[in-house]
């Protein structure tokens, strides 16, 4: 009868109750190497409780933060009340879901699926804050009826775990979570929502969002988990905020373990997010003995060159915010070059705000921000006179201006020109001189396009003088794109 209660019973109930982070860290690996799969509504459940006793209205006293051997203490989490929480979900489940009328039992079909869904769905509290944090475990599920739209997701992946179907998988994107299912895993389904005022397309699979070429759908190379995957879904989600300006150090450091042990395992090679986030915990207190964040940011691009098709953005905003923060401006424009073309062959779409805010604080804030620090200083190796940092700079502003091409819904307008213009102005005509700008064309053959500096910029007489009015800003659009229409794909190096 309870096979599926294996997750549970194979649990120690001497582990309980579970008062520090290497008890959890302990109860994850005996889930992550036990024969059968990890029990994602187990595990759900238990790092839910921890956090939402640690961050929300933190009713416990504080207590004092580590014990004698510096551990975090955390609240202790009783044997009772996961147990009750973990067999509320297996009777909602159960208890909704008739299996005889799904035909196949080895595989889910989509009917299942939505089903799964709908019962989840359909359990919501009416109305609340979506984005709010906290809502992304089974704890919130099964205590307050909230979850946001990566916990529906990741519910209805852990409900079809309950009725035993091994093949129903969380599929990732970098801003949105549905499911594959069927031999093979070969079919989509979306389980549920994206972004506000767009109606769900629960059910449905997401064919057209791949033909559309948005980024939501990252060209059709999602991060696909495997069990030991969703768990690092779930502890990725695990949110340490205690408000908008402050954490949780005990979850944080949760998070970190828990990271640490997946990443030992090898469960994190093929989720750059996921090393994105340990990255980011590392930065802020290292590890003795591990690598540094740097390679660990490196890690996450590589891993998203190799098993993703170089089609996820984030692992170069991760590399990109890491080297702002530590004033290494040259190697995040690099990152930032390399981030616009990935965005390059992408249409953007309505669904891609979440991306196109990150390239307008990356254009708009961040390299404005840098080109202001570095102006004031005189130091002959500033940035400003170095040419290839101008071209980590057109091989981003290019980037997108080319996803705007072809793209159903515009990118650029005279926000982003003035930044542009204003960085670009920047750089002396004998720095922007030495930047070749090499075009292959559609046979594949090169040529050396325009040379940059060929371009003077209209209204001016030696490049040198500063743009004044907005028609030299048009004007300037005008040459950058006359200058990329010459070439199908511009790459722009500097000569050595
Ligand atoms: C460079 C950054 C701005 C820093 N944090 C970033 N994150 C934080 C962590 N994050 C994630 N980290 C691990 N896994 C996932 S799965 C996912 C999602 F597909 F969008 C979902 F499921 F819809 F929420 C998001 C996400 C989203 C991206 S990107």
């Amino acid at each position: 009868l309870n096979c599926d209660m294996a997750g549970f019973r194979e649990v120690d109930r001497r582990q309980f109750p579970l008062q520090d982070i290497p008890a959890i860290v302990r109860l994850f690996k005996q889930q992550l190497e036990s024969v059968s799969e990890p029990d994602l509504a187990l595990l759900s459940i238990v790092v839910g409780a921890i956090e939402n006793s640690l961050t929300c209205n933190r009713t416990i006293t504080v207590q004092k933060e580590t014990d004698t051997f510096g551990e975090a203490k955390l609240p202790a989490i009783e044997y009772h009340i996961t147990e009750a929480l973990y067999t509320k979900f297996h009777a909602i489940i159960k208890g909704a879901v008739d299996l005889s009328q799904y035909g196949s039992k080895k595989f889910a079909s989509r009917e299942l699926i939505k089903k799964v869904s709908d019962v989840i769905w359909n359990s919501l509290t009416r109305s609340y804050y979506k984005d709010r944090a906290h809502l992304q475990s089974l704890y919130s599920y099964l205590t307050g009826n909230k979850l946001d739209c990566f916990g529906v997701a990741f519910a209805v992946v852990a409900g079809c775990q309950v009725l035993g179907f091994r093949d129903v998988h969380l599929a990732l994107s970098e801003d949105h979570a549905w499911v594959v299912f069927g031999e093979g895993g070969k079919e989509t389904a979306e389980v549920t929502w994206h972004g506000k005022g767009n109606e769900d397309k629960r059910g449905q699979p997401i064919g057209p969002g791949v033909v559309s070429k948005s980024w939501l759908y990252v060209n059709g190379c999602p991060v696909i988990c495997t069990r030991p995957m969703e768990v690092a879904a779930l502890v990725s989600a695990i949110n340490p905020s205690l408000n908008a300006t402050s954490e949780a150090m005990e979850v944080a450091l949760l998070q970190q373990e828990l990271l640490w042990l997946l990443y030992d395992l090898g469960h994190l090679s093929h989720y750059p997010m996921a090393i994105g986030n340990l990255s980011d915990l590392e930065e802020v207190s290292p590890s003795p003995g591990r690598p540094p964040c740097a390679a660990l940011f490196q890690e996450a691009a590589t891993s998203a060159r190799t098993y993703y098709r170089n089609q996820h953005v984030y692992p170069y905003t991760y590399q990109g915010g890491y080297f702002y923060r530590h004033k290494l401006y040259k190697e995040a424009f690099e990152s930032w070059a390399n981030a616009a073309d990935v965005i390059r062959l992408y249409n953007y779409s309505r669904d891609d705000e979440e991306i196109y805010k990150e390239f307008l604080e990356i254009a708009n804030e961040l390299i404005p921000h840098i080109m202001k620090v570095v102006s004031s200083g005189h130091s002959a190796r500033s940035i400003l006179k170095d040419p290839e940092c101008f071209a980590y700079l057109l091989r981003f502003y290019d980037g997108i201006c080319q996803w705007e091409e072809g793209s159903p819904t515009p990118v650029l307008h005279i926000g982003w020109a003035k930044p542009l213009v204003n960085t670009i102005s920047k750089f002396d005509a004998d720095v922007r001189a030495q930047v070749v700008i090499i075009c292959q064309n559609e046979d594949g053959t090169e040529s050396t396009g325009e040379n940059v500096s060929d371009t003077t910029v209209p209204g001016t007489t030696d490049g040198k003088s500063k743009l004044k009015s907005e028609d030299d800003v048009n004007a300037v659009i005008a040459a950058l794109d006359e200058a990329s229409d010459d070439c199908d794909k511009q790459k722009y190096l500097s000569n050595e």
